[in-house]
């Protein structure tokens, strides 16, 4: 056994969404993402439109990869020098494919969303064991991160400086995935009584209120909002809808308003599009101007602390630090999935 500080791990995958990388590969990704789930074909087209107007190129491998390079450097730094590999749900590298690649070891995977709930946490654990099935493999995932004080600490300073620097500005929204109102019901561990996707947003809102007050001197209304909505309309959501919220805020004569994407890591096409083209055109019809703030992406104190989460995960699982991480994993119910009763790992 090799003394590495990840030990007794041999590689770290990064999990995630995936995206098209050309214009054929967006009808094949959007087949996948929706395959089963009652997503109307109008709203497909719409989306296929929205990739498009991108050339068929969604940013969110790339900064993926980038991720990737950043945690292996940061690991470096720490004497790690394990593989550091990226795997998607919906596009190439495919899980399936990277853990056939890895096998056989022991492996720590961190995803790149932060809240719980069936699509950002239990969905990628069901991906795994799926992908795990007949290989000799050890799977640990680190737990979701939302709730970390330097997850919320980098999201308010790339928050505060890009309102400094806007200046004028009146009110924040946070602004997060939206997700079915039964989805977010069963999200967390049934003990605690579900809607963990939902409370955990409220938290982070909140909290970023006030380090927004601390660092910019000023405190400014802060409430949450969603995006991306799908789904049949009869199908009830979580909201107020970000573009909604924004023409309510218009007619109380609100002119420049903050949009702090909470519920992403990185740049993708729900950020460039749902916030940078399309609520943007809505509050522009309002003559209400949108100053948006960035994700965390490679920023080195968000990597940072995925590194110390992966090295405290590891020294649980060498014994030298019972349940100071996985004490929050994920019980057997947690996040359920509301359609089938597929096997999950990573569980308690
Ligand atoms: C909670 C959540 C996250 C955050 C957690 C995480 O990051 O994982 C997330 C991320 C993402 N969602 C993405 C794209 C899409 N999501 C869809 C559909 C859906 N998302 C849902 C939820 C979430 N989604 C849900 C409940 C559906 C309905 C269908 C279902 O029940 O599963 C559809 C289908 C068309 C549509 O309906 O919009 C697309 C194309 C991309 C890629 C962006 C890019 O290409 O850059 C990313 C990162
Ligand atoms: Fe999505």
């Amino acid at each position: 056994m090799s003394g590495h500080p990840l030990a007794p791990y041999d590689a770290c995958v990064v999990l995630s969404f995936g995206g098209p990388e050309g214009p054929d590969e967006v009808l094949p990704f959007l087949r996948r993402v929706t395959a089963g789930r009652g997503i109307p074909d109008e709203r497909l087209i719409e989306v296929g439109a929205h990739y498009a107007l991108f050339g068929g190129v969604s940013p969110i491998n790339a900064q993926n990869r980038a991720l990737v390079a950043a945690l292996a450097s940061e690991f470096a730094g720490r004497g790690v020098d394990i593989p550091v590999v990226l795997a998607n749900r919906n596009t190439p590298p495919f899980v399936e494919d990277v853990l056939a690649e890895l096998s056989p070891g022991r492996i720590l995977v961190l995803l790149t969303s932060a809240y719980r709930s069936y699509s950002s946490c239990r969905q990628y654990r069901e991906d795994l064991a799926r992908a795990a099935h007949g290989h000799d493999l050890v799977i640990d995932k680190i737990e979701a991160y939302g709730d970390q004080p330097a997850f919320r600490d980098t999201l308010a300073r790339l928050a505060g400086e890009a309102i400094d620097a806007a200046s004028g500005v009146e009110h924040v929204l946070t602004v997060a995935h939206s997700i079915p109102l039964a989805m977010d019901d069963a999200s967390g561990p049934p003990e605690s009584g579900g809607n963990a996707y939902s409370t955990m947003l409220a938290e982070v809102t909140i909290d970023l209120g006030a380090r927004l007050a601390e660092r910019t001197g000023v405190a400014r209304p802060i409430d949450l909002v969603f995006c991306s909505r799908s789904g049949p309309p009869n199908q009830p959501w979580l909201e107020p809808d970000v573009g909604d919220r924004i023409e309510e805020l218009a007619t109380t004569g609100v002119r420049r308003i903050a949009l702090v994407p909470i519920g992403f890591v990185s740049d993708h096409m729900e950020v460039r599009y749902d916030l940078d083209v399309q609520a943007r055109e809505r509050a522009e019809a309002v003559e209400v101007a949108t100053v948006r703030t960035p994700t965390v992406g490679t920023d080195p104190q968000f990597v940072a602390m995925l590194a110390d989460l992966a090295l405290a995960r590891a020294a649980e699982a060498r014994g030298e630090a019972p349940g100071c991480v996985s004490a929050t994993a994920c019980p057997t119910d947690c996040c359920r999935n509301l359609r089938a009763d597929l096997p999950a790992l990573c569980g308690r």
